[in-house]
């Protein structure tokens, strides 16, 4: 796997140097609209320091400074191993250096601390490991500030678990990390050394590495990225996941399940997992419309499920013949399968469906939030869906383009999930061989307006695509014939200067909105130009 060797660099090596993390701020996304953040495929949210002072304040008040500590590490290390996970997929290709220094850089953008690397040595083959780093600007140590005051002992208890996660995701053996100076305790800045967890005693911050299984080592090089999607039912490590954890528990019983939510957001697809995991996994699973049943299906739907699950979709439109018989059939007990119902509607606030039938497969509900509600499993989604369409149509597809990405992303989709996979496979059978899927295949001329905020070069957000910068389309183009031609920076302002005044006819407050200046520096600069 190492097929790059050993690393070893320090002090001012150019081989120390992070590199770009647009890759990774590409999928920091914003949603005011519907109260989200996500990184990836992870729901982030932004913390006031204060909030941390506060919470860590009342941390050592009541569990002391060792198990204070103990939680803040647990937890940072947490989010270590997440990014970890997250730098995987998204730097799985690149080299182990670059991979590694997602972690620092992650660190950075989450605005919890400046990373600069002093030594980094590693060996993942033979699991060696040294890091030194100097942190500037920790949170940390400004909510230790703001809760203790100045510390006697090092105080970056979160940021130490977090470095710790992310490097043992890296190396996928722990390493851990001890804070060497702070700044908390007068010192210019941190200084963080890390080293394998060896056989000696276990740091007591660090006491529940003892019971974790060690990570995987890591995909670096040209290793596929790893994901997790792999699991049964998309989404259920994202926006499914508290779905999900319900389904675990019941499954196992013979509790009647009652999946609720919008159309398409995939109950019958979970009601298929419970059935998969049930006892009755080897019986049939079956399934009807309530809507389209008469009596003679009902019975004959009973009869096909024997030892197996019976699917009753759309329950809020049974008829209440057929809601009759249904309780009948509950009462003699005598069917051997197992009860699953979905419904669109609150069943439990009244409606066409008789409450005792509700109370009978109501037992157990599920609520599965529509798509808009966990955008974050979007790209999961979209990327099975293109691998069943490839696979389907028997073609290779050139995956999609940004401003499709952005689109999805974007899109409400009241149809959920069921429209998201229709969207997929009309855009895969529209789009030419090799041609990546454009905004066009999948939503022809609707345009929805877009409810996400991007990170624009300045670090301010706006909505997603009012960005002028490098990535802009044409931008590129544009600098390099402008390079061709060696044209000087002040030629290229005058003749912008004075390409604006002329398009706004004159009119200096109108060409100065145009270069997004103010009219007296527009002003000032339009004079230079003339004198
Ligand atoms: N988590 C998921 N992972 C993969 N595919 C999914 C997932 N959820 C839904 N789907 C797919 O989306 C489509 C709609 O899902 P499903 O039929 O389960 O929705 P539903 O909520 O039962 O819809 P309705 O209310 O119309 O009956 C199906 O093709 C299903 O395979």
């Amino acid at each position: 796997m190492s097929e790059e060797g050993p690393f070893v660099a320090a002090g001012d090596d150019d081989a120390l140097r992070w590199p770009d993390s647009a890759d990774l701020l590409k999928h920091l996304r914003f949603w005011p609209r519907d109260g989200r953040i996500t990184l990836g495929d992870e729901r982030m949210v932004l913390v006031h320091v204060g909030a941390l002072a506060a919470l860590r304040r009342e941390l050592i008040a009541a569990l002391g400074v060792t198990r204070a500590r103990a939680v803040l590490t647990r937890m940072g290390y947490v989010s270590g191993q997440r990014d970890g996970e997250y730098a995987r997929r998204v730097r799985g290709t690149a080299s182990y250096y670059e991979l590694f220094s997602a972690g620092p850089q992650l660190h950075a953008l989450e605005g919890m601390v400046s990373v600069r690397p002093l030594e980094v040595q590693f060996d993942i083959e033979r699991g060696h490991y040294r890091g030194e780093f100097a942190w500037r600007s920790s949170a940390e140590v400004e909510a230790h500030l703001d809760s203790e005051g100045r510390a006697a002992e090092p105080v970056c208890w979160t940021l130490i678990g977090y470095a710790s996660g992310f490097t043992t995701v890296f190396m996928g053996r722990p390493i851990v990390y001890r804070e060497v100076a702070c700044r908390a305790c007068g010192a210019r800045h941190c200084r963080i050394v890390g080293r394998p967890l060896g056989d000696g005693p276990v740091p007591p911050e660090f006491e529940f590495l003892a019971t974790h299984p060690n990570p995987a080592p890591s995909a670096g090089g040209t290793a596929p990225a790893a994901t997790r999607d792999d699991g049964p039912v998309l989404g259920s490590a994202t926006g499914l996941r508290a779905a999900w954890a319900l389904v675990e528990r019941v499954a196992g019983s013979e509790l009647p399940v009652l999946l609720e939510g919008e159309a398409g957001v995939g109950k019958r697809h979970l009601a298929r997992a419970v059935h998969d995991r049930s006892r009755r996994a080897a019986g049939p699973f079956v399934v009807v419309r309530a809507g389209a049943l008469d009596r003679p299906g009902l019975d004959d739907a009973l009869a096909r499920a024997r030892g197996g699950s019976l699917l009753l979709a759309d329950l809020d439109r049974l008829t209440p013949d057929l809601q009759d018989r249904l309780l009948h059939a509950f009462d003699a007990g005598d069917c051997d399968l197992r009860w699953l119902a979905s419904t669109r509607l609150d069943l439990r606030r009244g409606g066409p469906v008789r409450d005792e039938l509700v109370q009978r497969l109501g037992a157990f509900p599920i609520w599965l939030p529509p798509l808009r509600e966990r955008r974050e499993d979007i790209p999961l989604l979209l990327g099975r869906f293109l691998d069943q369409q490839a696979r389907a149509l028997g073609r290779r597809l050139g995956g999609v383009t940004e401003a499709a990405n952005n689109a999805l992303l974007d899109h409400d989709y009241p149809g959920n999930v069921r429209e998201l996979w229709g969207r997929v496979a009309r855009a895969a059978v529209l789009v030419g061989d090799d041609e990546p899927i454009d905004r066009g295949h999948l939503f022809g001329g609707d345009e929805a307006p877009p409810a996400r905020l991007e990170l624009a070069p300045a670090g301010i957000l706006q909505p997603i695509g009012s960005a002028v910068d490098g990535a802009a389309p044409g931008v590129d183009d544009l600098i390099d014939a402008l390079l061709d031609r060696r044209a000087g920076i002040e030629a290229l302002e005058q003749a912008l200067i004075r390409g604006a005044v002329a398009r706004a006819g004159g009119n200096l407050a109108a060409a100065a909105r145009l270069l997004g200046l103010t009219r007296p520096q527009l002003a000032y600069r339009f004079r230079k130009t003339d004198g």
